[in-house]
């Protein structure tokens, strides 16, 4: 049974449908040493984002096929580590939505009416009603940075309190910012108008710092930031400065540059600063929403399955993933397939998307025709997660057309590969119940449905040679299921697919190529 390493604190609910796949051990505080010390036993790893997993961890972890995040942020997982070694990453991008962008809204809120620290007033004994006046925020002007899921519910409620709102994200168009009643502006223009800013932007080398001392100079005196996004997006000594010297009026911060937080001015500050301990996500329904989520994904990646919410995995989201997976399956079969007729070392793969398969997502096909292509040298170790790197490290060179004409076929996968030994090409297509046939081997025509062991022959089109073929698999006792031959004129060269019921013994290849009229012999096992 495979074991499951929970080391953050999760839902029930996850561990629940983890322990129907596995043995599942929750040990939470666990210190580097303590956690590189015992990853190397566990198949999955889930955590929030208390645990960080680090290249060491990675490394250590040489059983590890997943590690599940129970949120949205993966900067506490080295991905790119992770996707070196084939293990693949989820996240839960949507469970905890709801409950950061109210985190925020209540952070809006609480600054403008001091409520922290009016509560903490009253509950030390005082009645003091002068010290709290606040502001409204009906009518004021909300700056939204970051127009994603976060940010989007944020607009909409701050859009119903009757707020102005103006946002920058330079990824969405003006018409999705219109929709959700947003100006789309530069940052300047926000940093200067906006009475209230609110971050919900990812930590990137662009956005770390993006706040900061000369930013903070753009904004209004009265200007109140919240940032329940990312720790680091904003510079917190020059905000503390900013806010002593009344250069901007409030802040609210639920997450920073070090967690937990350690030193800071900012504790020493008064009503004009809130600060929460990284609850963006704690709600009772944002937990069970996350921790079901990614637990299922552990659960299905160690059956076997591909995760639906993968961060290092291309092009592929739950969407994409349903309506390709058979064409996946379909392209890493004609990846392994060519890249044993091609033998040696290949240098060039060419992807071709013919009829209906033009229009469609090509990155995940590549990446499936790289995993079956690679099989062969890498077996268990190559995976969607690390086929590209390995096929860039190995040299290969990807080249993919598209073509939307219809030919034979509704939609059809081309792959060619040229290598040391030679150029081959295959072809295959889904037809009936999405079933997987082969169309084409080195540029003949045939309709046959691979087989776990085939035979590939190129001979010329001329009377006996099926017989002597047939008899001389019979004499080494291999027992044809079915055979058929690809021309494309009556007595020129030909391919003839044979689906076989065992392994081909040692030595038959140079027999069949012996027998007259057959020039090459190839086997395979897919
Ligand atoms: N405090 C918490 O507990 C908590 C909970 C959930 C999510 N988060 C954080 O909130 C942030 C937003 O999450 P989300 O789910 O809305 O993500 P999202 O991917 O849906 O949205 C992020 C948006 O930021 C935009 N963006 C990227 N780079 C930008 C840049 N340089 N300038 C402006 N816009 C940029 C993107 O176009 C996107 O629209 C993330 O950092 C996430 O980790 C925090
Ligand atoms: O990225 C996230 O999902 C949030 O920062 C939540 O983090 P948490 O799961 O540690 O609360």
């Amino acid at each position: 049974m495979s074991k499951v390493l929970v080391s953050d604190s999760i839902d029930q609910a996850g561990i629940d449908i983890l322990s129907q796949v596995a043995t599942v051990d929750v040990k939470l505080g666990l210190k580097p040493a303590e956690l590189i010390e015992i990853i190397g036993e566990y198949d999955a790893l889930m955590i929030r984002s208390s645990t960080r997993v680090t290249q060491e961890i990675i490394e250590a972890g040489t059983q590890l096929k997943i590690i599940g995040r129970a949120g949205v942020g993966v900067d506490n997982v080295d991905v790119p580590a992770a996707t070196r070694r084939g293990i693949v990453v989820v996240n839960s991008p949507e469970g905890n939505t709801i409950a950061a962008a109210e985190h925020a809204l209540a952070m809006i809120l609480a600054l403008s009416r001091h409520i922290p620290d009016a509560n903490a007033s009253v509950k030390r004994g005082a009645w003091d009603r002068n010290s709290f006046v606040g502001a409204e925020v009906y009518k004021k002007t909300l700056g939204v940075v970051g127009l994603g899921k976060i940010g989007s519910h944020v607009a909409a409620v701050a859009k119903t309190m009757g707020m102005k709102l103006l946002a920058y994200d330079p990824f969405i168009s003006t018409d999705r910012a219109e929709q959700l009643g947003c100006q789309l502006v530069e940052l300047d223009l926000l940093f200067q108008q906006a009475d209230y800013i609110t971050l919900h932007i990812p930590k990137t080398p662009e956005t770390t710092h993006l706040i900061n001392a000369t930013t903070l100079a753009k904004m209004k005196p009265t200007a109140r930031i919240v940032n329940c996004a990312r720790g680091g997006i904003i510079d917190e000594v020059a905000l503390a400065a900013a806010l002593k010297a009344g250069k901007i009026g409030g802040a609210a911060l639920d997450v920073f540059e070090s967690e937990p937080l350690g030193e800071s001015e900012l504790r020493s500050l008064g009503k004009e600063v809130i600060l929460t301990p990284h609850l963006g996500a704690s709600t009772a329904e944002a937990q069970v929403n996350v921790a079901i989520d990614v637990a299922e994904q552990i659960r299905d990646v160690l059956l076997g399955l591909p995760a639906r919410s993968a961060v290092n995995i291309p092009g592929l989201g739950p969407d994409v993933l349903e309506e390709l997976k058979p064409y996946m399956q379909l392209a890493e079969t004609l990846g392994n397939l060519v890249g044993q007729l091609a033998g040696g070392r290949v240098e060039v793969l060419n992807i071709r998307l013919q009829g209906e398969l033009a229009t469609n997502k090509s990155q995940p096909l590549v990446v499936a025709a790289l995993k079956g292509l690679l099989y062969q040298a890498l077996r268990e170790r190559v995976n969607y997660v690390n086929a590209s790197i390995e096929a860039k490290e190995r040299g290969i060179r990807v080249i993919e057309t598209r073509d939307a004409s219809i030919r034979d076929y509704a939609g059809t996968l081309h792959l060619e590969a040229t290598g040391t030994l030679g150029t081959h090409s295959v072809t295959g297509a889904l037809l009936g119940e999405r079933e997987i046939h082969l169309t084409d081997v080195d540029g003949f025509p045939i309709n046959v449905p691979p087989s776990k062991y085939m035979l590939f022959t190129l001979h010329r089109d001329m009377p006996g040679i099926i017989g002597k073929l047939g008899s001389l698999l019979g004499s080494f006792n291999v027992n044809i299921a079915s055979m058929q031959v690809g021309r494309k004129i009556v007595r020129g060269d030909a391919v003839m697919a044979l689906s076989i019921d065992d392994p081909l013994p040692e030595g038959i290849l140079n027999e069949i190529i012996k027998v007259p009229g057959i020039r090459d012999a190839y086997t395979v096992t897919l």
